[in-house]
């Protein structure tokens, strides 16, 4: 029996334009992937089946080997860690950036600053480079509320139009790192599947490089 790949994409926002990416490179779903309550789904290439998981297990997926490759935005991976995994190609969809923000106006006031985020280890690594002393508080979720609520002097969020801090009375401080989702790949199926791996990875670069070409010059 032929290995099939297995290719997991990030439900949520990033599979919206995960899709049409995919589309534009041959892969499509062999049923509406919103309609179903299927989690595995055949593709029209026989080879190729995808997995739709939560944007945070994708790196876990692909590092164990139980996906091939998979599709996960930047800040999910600086936060998982990058053991067992390549990184071949920046698929330049859900741009934004990781920033720190704070109450508009308001200085930190506590000499161990008190960071709420849920990406705790990129919070950890960024505020011990600046040579800051953070306690890092861990949320699932509304970072916005915490210094409003004064459980935190500041958080680490994702930024993209601002809108979300404004809303809150909040404005953007430091650049951690710019985001897009980055195409994944196990690396030892990238030494055991190369011959497989490599039309598909390709077909996604040509992709991302006809987007470049359509795209107006700025
Ligand atoms: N406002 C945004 N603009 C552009 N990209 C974003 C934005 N917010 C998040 N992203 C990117 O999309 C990814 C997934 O975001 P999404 O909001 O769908 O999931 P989530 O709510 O973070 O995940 P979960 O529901 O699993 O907690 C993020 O990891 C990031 O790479
Ligand atoms: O700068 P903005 O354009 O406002 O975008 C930033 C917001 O987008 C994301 O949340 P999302 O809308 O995905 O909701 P979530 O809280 O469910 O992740 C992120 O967590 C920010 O809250």
């Amino acid at each position: 029996m032929s290995k099939q790949l297995i290719l997991a994409l990030s439900k949520g926002r990033i599979l919206d334009e995960t899709l049409p990416l995919l589309a534009d490179a041959g892969v499509e779903p062999s049923e509406d992937l919103g309609k179903s309550r299927k989690l595995l789904f055949d593709t029209n290439l026989e080879g190729i089946k995808l997995v739709v998981i939560r944007a945070t297990d994708v790196p876990t997926y692909v590092q164990m080997g139980a996906a091939d490759l998979g599709v996960a935005g930047k800040d999910v991976l600086l936060e998982h860690g990058a053991e067992g995994l390549y990184e071949p190609l920046d698929l330049e969809i859900a741009r934004c950036r990781l920033m720190t923000a704070g109450v508009t106006g308001m200085q930190a006031r506590h000499a161990r600053r008190r960071v709420a985020t849920k990406f705790v280890n990129i919070a950890r690594r960024y505020y011990a480079e600046q040579g800051i002393q953070a306690e890092v508080i861990k949320l699932y979720g509304a970072m916005e509320l915490a210094p409003l609520m004064n459980l935190a002097d500041e958080i680490v969020d994702i930024v993209d139009t601002g809108n979300t801090l404004r809303a809150n009375g909040m404005e953007p401080r430091e650049l951690i790192a710019d985001i897009s989702t980055r195409l994944v790949v196990n690396k030892a199926a990238m030494t055991m599947q190369h011959e497989r791996l490599k039309p598909l990875i390709e077909r996604l670069r040509q992709a991302v490089e006809a987007r470049h070409a359509k795209a107006p010059v700025s």
